[in-house]
């Protein structure tokens, strides 16, 4: 992400704009209602924007995303990429427009219910406690299943210990299927990046969620590792059937790997469509040419 952080009282304003904003759209509200209500669409986001000063982060920007795809976001650099998964995970307020998840219908998504709600997240510079062991972190993911008390804990009631047992063979899966037994003891700290970013993906996965939002998950990868990563990513829907979010550079990676793909470009949804018509869109092409070729180490042809 780039830029400065624009201060609490700014978003707070902000957001309250946007809730007068998107009573005043009712055509948005009523074609959000209709996607909404189709089993089909996990998220829906219709006209959302933000603004950061006098930065348009985002503008008029609408999204579907069905059950079981891989839908990428692309773009060149502060296109909004990050801006969008940050609003669709409650850490950004969209000034304009709505969102919704898996039904419900949100001008501001709540974070603290967003494991709830069933979508998890992992994050373009990695959020890991570096002194806990793998399985540890992993674990944490699953803290909101949590119901017994902090005492209940301490005095290792039945409760307790059988929440504590549920989450140790969960998090077991998900070390095995993604390969981190050798690394599961260790502390997290002491891994290469390339691991610490499955990790981050483990932690992610064993909230079990309908949605997943990548946020770049093989930024800084070496080609092996992104192929593996590639292969992971598509394992989490393929087996246990997540629809995913994802954000990502290597277009490449991306053409190989989504069902459909959008194009972001000066906070604007420019193109939307499968890889093979992104990849022809002359809007997108220019607005890659218009990086200044190679300069993010992309080519969209
Ligand atoms: N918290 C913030 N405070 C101020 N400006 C912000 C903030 N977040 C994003 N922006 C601005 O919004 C615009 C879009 O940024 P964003 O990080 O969403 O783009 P991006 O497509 O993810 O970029 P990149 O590929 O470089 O990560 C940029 O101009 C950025 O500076």
């Amino acid at each position: 992400m780039i830029g400065a952080s624009l201060g609490a009282a700014a978003y707070e304003r902000a957001s309250e704009i946007s809730a007068i904003l998107a009573v005043a759209n009712p055509v948005g509200d009523r074609r959000l209602a209709r996607l909404s209500s189709r089993p089909d669409v996990v998220l829906a986001l219709s006209g959302i924007g933000i603004s950061f000063g006098g930065v348009k982060a985002l503008s008029d920007v609408d999204l579907e995303v069905e059950v079981g795809e891989i839908r990428a976001v692309i773009g060149p650099n502060g296109a909004g990429k990050s801006s969008l998964i940050n609003i669709i995970s409650g850490l950004y307020h969209a000034d304009r427009g709505r969102i919704a998840i898996g039904g419900q219908s949100f001008s501001r998504v709540p974070a603290s219910r967003l494991a709830r709600l069933g979508v998890a997240r992992t994050f373009q510079n990695l959020a890991l406690f570096g002194g806990l062991s793998v399985r540890n972190n992993i674990a944490c993911g699953r803290v909101h299943t949590r119901r017994a008390s902090f005492v209940e804990h301490i005095a290792g009631l039945p409760r307790a210990r059988s929440e504590d047992a549920g989450i140790a063979e969960k998090t077991d899966q998900i070390v095995a299927f993604l390969h981190l037994e050798s690394v599961a003891d260790r502390l997290v700290a002491t891994l290469p990046y390339g691991l610490q970013k499955r990790v981050e993906l483990a932690r992610a996965l064993v909230a079990e969620p309908k949605l997943l939002l990548l946020d770049e998950p093989m930024a800084g990868m070496t080609a092996t590792e992104k192929a593996e990563m590639a292969g992971f990513v598509r394992a989490a829907r393929d087996r246990h059937g997540v629809t995913i979010i994802l954000i990502e550079h290597d277009i490449g990676v991306v053409m190989g790997l989504s069902d459909r793909v959008a194009v972001l470009d000066y906070g604007r949804k420019i193109a939307d469509g499968t890889p093979a018509e992104v990849r022809a869109d002359p809007a997108v092409i220019r607005a890659y040419i218009g990086t200044a070729e190679g300069e993010n180490g992309e080519d969209i042809r």
